[in-house]
């Protein structure tokens, strides 16, 4: 209600009614007076939101996860909403279990293909000398055939390739990185034209999880009466080859031939098809740990929410949580990928960068003539240089520990990829304090004005350890934008 003047306001005589006005005036006037006072009505109902928005916006922080492709900033993203956003995560955990079984029948099938291309004969395709691959130990060093048994398990799998199929047009999977194919290292570099594409089997990309998560919740297909899987064909077809599946990884022939052929299957495959037991049955129920470990490719930027009702230095002057809001962005992180970036630095607060410490004796998967090492460190340099982003906070990931662990106990020497190393000891605690040094020396040289280094060996695949150390960055992104914001 407007304010209404009484007799003694100098403005009452104004706003009286003329004494010679007609009815049809009369109403004219009532007419013009209600939309005149819904205006108004409307511009204080936007005053006030944008004083809501305003003190809301005081507590939310901006968070981007960067790095590499296949660095593990989806991982991450996994790893906060299970810890601080459980109730979503519960809500969508069925929704995983067509991305877990494609996870599954992609490795076979790329199996069954290099073995296919054995049995043939054909000559191996384009791969790097340096690939690290995920294998079973073979001691056997003479080659050894394929026989009658192979042909035979390639005709009982066939199956799996439709269920690929099926499940990717389900889940709405693209095969391919979509456009555009020029790339850049950094994202501040002018994208360039990709003329070196690789001839590997690409792997799938979804634009959005929630997308996919609503299909796989949708359409029933995870229901858990006996109704509901019976209608699920990928799911009983998977059951149907899980015997085969097991020969196939286990053979030793396939394993050489893996070997031999230099095939990079993604870092989960060992760890699926080492539990085809469990995942290759009609009820399996989707754990934590297979939703970490599940590989959707990023390739449009998604956007998730937390919210903090709790935090340690969360309260108001009334002693009341007002609460706060994390805004975490996870982009792609393929080079053809990295210039879409850059409009998401704008007011930024934290960025968390995942560096994988086990990839230095790897190439990128997008450029075959890039070590990752270098690639992320020169993204490291980018990014610690950026002007635009001298305010924001760094937060750096050494992940995959537990990969650079398998691969220095099978013997390969860091110094050999990276003679900078020199004779340092060849084990996990001296590799990661190497990489830590130089990360931090990067961040101190680089940066246009001095801010602190939080750094974190890491393995996000352990959700557990995962856990302790996101609390810790969750601590400390609080209490540094407190501090930005001048509250404390
Ligand atoms: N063993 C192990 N695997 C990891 C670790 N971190 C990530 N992974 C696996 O590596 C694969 C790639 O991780 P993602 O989180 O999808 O990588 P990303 O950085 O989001 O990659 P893009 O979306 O392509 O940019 C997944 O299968 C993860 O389960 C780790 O610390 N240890
Ligand atoms: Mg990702």
């Amino acid at each position: 209600m407007g304010y209404v003047p009484g007799p003694n306001d100098p403005f009452y005589e104004l706003m009286q009614p003329p004494p010679d006005e007609t009815p049809a005036q009369a109403t004219a006037r009532q007419k013009r007076e209600l939309d005149a006072q819904r205006v108004n009505d409307k511009i204080d109902e936007e005053i006030k939101q944008e004083r809501v928005q305003a003190r809301k916006g005081r507590n939310v922080i901006k968070v981007l996860l960067l790095g590499q492709s296949e660095s593990g900033k989806s991982t991450t993203l996994k790893n906060f909403r299970m810890r601080f956003s459980s109730d979503e995560w519960e809500a969508e955990r069925d929704g995983w279990r067509s991305v877990v079984q494609l996870n599954v029948v992609r490795s076979i099938t790329t199996i069954i293909r290099v073995v296919e291309a054995e049995i043939n004969g054909d000559a191996p395709a384009e791969s790097d000398d340096d690939q690290s691959i995920v294998t079973v130990e073979s001691s056997d060093s003479e080659s050894l055939k394929f026989t009658d048994r192979h042909q035979l398990l390639m005709i009982r799998l066939a199956p799996l390739l439709g269920v690929e199929a099926e499940l990717k047009r389900r889940l709405g999977a693209g095969a391919e990185p979509v456009q555009p194919t020029s790339m850049s290292a950094t994202p501040f570099d002018t994208p360039q034209e990709d003329h070196n594409r690789r001839k590997r089997l690409p792997e799938f990309s979804v634009r959005s999880w929630k997308d996919v998560l609503e299909v796989g919740n949708r359409s029933g297909l995870h229901g858990s009466t006996s109704a509901a899987s019976d209608a699920d064909l990928p799911t009983t077809t998977i059951a149907g080859c899980k015997d085969d599946m097991r020969s196939l990884w286990n053979d030793v022939a396939v394993q050489q031939a893996l070997k031999r052929r230099k095939l990079q299957l993604p870092d989960s495959a060992g760890f699926f098809l080492n539990d085809l037991d469990r995942i290759a049955t009609r009820d399996y129920v989707v754990t934590d740990n297979d939703i970490v470990r599940a590989r959707l490719r990023t390739v449009g930027i998604q956007e998730h929410r937390l919210l903090f009702k709790h935090g340690p230095w969360d309260h108001t002057k009334s002693g009341k949580g007002s609460g706060w809001e994390w805004r975490i962005f996870d982009v792609g992180g393929c080079r053809t990928l990295r210039s879409a970036w850059l409009p998401y630095f704008e007011g930024v607060n934290v960025i968390i960068f995942l560096s994988p410490v086990s990839v230095f004796d790897q190439r990128l998967e997008e450029d075959s003539r890039v070590n990752r090492l270098e690639d992320s460190i020169l993204l490291w340099t980018s990014i610690c240089s950026s002007k635009l982003l001298s305010k924001t906070q760094l937060i750096l990931f050494l992940n995959k520990c537990d990969l650079l662990r398998r691969k220095l106990k099978r013997g390969v020497k860091v110094a050999q990829y990276l003679p900078s190393y020199g004779d340092k000891p060849n084990d996990v605690m001296a590799v990661v304090k190497y990489f830590r040094e130089k990360f931090r020396d990067i961040q101190k040289q680089c940066s246009p004005e001095h801010r602190s280094a939080y750094i974190y060996p890491t393995t996000v695949t352990d959700t557990e350890a995962t856990a302790l150390t996101l609390e810790s960055v969750r601590d400390g992104v609080l209490r540094e934008n407190l501090a930005a914001s001048q509250l404390i």
